[in-house]
């Protein structure tokens, strides 16, 4: 599976250590930066990640600031993106089982790299079970929610 990852400064060091942990279970990693530890603003990343869920360049993928909450925030404004804040494994496997998430995001000032890599492990072996979940996961695109381009 492709994998698209991207953090914010608070979070290089995290990334880069997920990244590797990517690749060594065989996922083919689409690392879209930052490629130092520069302070960055994390709308920037996250804009980059939600494009390439949305042009089919990755299938997952992973978002990482200080807390997660604010890259999380910035993904989940494009309408192909369903990003998840977990903080544990059991959320992590909740995310995709019953949210049918497409990205996970973590915060780098609020777990340590052996949990992310749990988390992240846990996120992409669980599967959508779909039935009572599917039409809930329908409604987050349906016309109630307005999409980002239609928001002043
Ligand atoms: O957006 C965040 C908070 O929700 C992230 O944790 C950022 O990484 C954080 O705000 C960056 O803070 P800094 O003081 O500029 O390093």
């Amino acid at each position: 599976m492709r994998i698209a990852i991207a953090s914010d400064h608070a979070a290089f060091a995290l990334k880069a250590d997920l990244a590797q942990a990517l690749r060594d279970w065989g996922h083919d990693v689409l690392d879209l930066g930052p490629d130092n530890a520069d302070r960055v603003d994390y709308p920037d990343y996250g804009y980059k990640l939600a494009q390439a869920i949305a042009d089919g360049s990755a299938q997952r993928g992973v978002v990482l600031c200080g807390s997660g909450i604010g890259i999380s925030i910035a993904v989940n404004r494009h309408p192909a993106v369903r990003c998840a804040l977990v903080n544990e494994p059991y959320a992590a496997a909740l995310a995709r089982e019953h949210n049918d998430a497409n990205v996970i995001a973590m915060g780098a000032r609020l777990i340590g790299p052996d949990m992310a890599r749990t988390c992240l492990e846990t996120f992409l072996a669980a599967e959508f079970e779909g039935g009572r979940h599917a039409g809930r996961v329908d409604k987050l695109t349906s016309p109630q929610f307005p999409q980002s381009q239609e928001i002043a």
